[in-house]
């Protein structure tokens, strides 16, 4: 894609949907425990999300790194902000707090 191309098209995923997760494949089929671990929690609140497939492309997969400086996949993002990956994301989840930040989406 191109590293400023990808950069461009994350922006624009980010603020284009509510809920988007940066993950490795798609929710039907993850291709990692971590983003799979994610998708089932996402599902969980039956919450609408924008899922993007880093393993699609190699630019938008280091450019999702680059952007919010977090070094691993999945990336949630909820109304442009950068919730967390897979542990923060399960611990918000365990503690309750996942659901009013969701909630707030909608
Ligand atoms: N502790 C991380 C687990 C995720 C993780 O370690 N991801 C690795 C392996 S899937 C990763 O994205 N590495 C960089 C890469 O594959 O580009 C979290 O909470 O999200
Ligand atoms: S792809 Fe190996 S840990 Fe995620």
């Amino acid at each position: 894609m191109g590293e400023q191309e990808a950069l461009t098209q994350i922006k624009k995923d980010i603020e284009a949907n509510p809920v988007c997760l940066f993950m490795k494949g798609t929710p039907e089929s993850p291709q990692c425990g971590f983003s799979a671990q994610v998708v089932q929690i996402l599902n969980s609140y039956g919450v609408k999300y924008h899922a993007v497939n880093v393993l699609a492309d190699y630019d938008v997969r280091e450019g999702i790194k680059k952007y919010t400086n977090w070094p691993t996949i999945p990336q949630l993002y909820v109304k442009g902000k950068f919730i967390g990956g897979c542990d923060i994301t399960s611990e918000m989840h365990r503690k309750g707090q996942l659901a009013p930040v969701l909630e707030a989406a909608k």
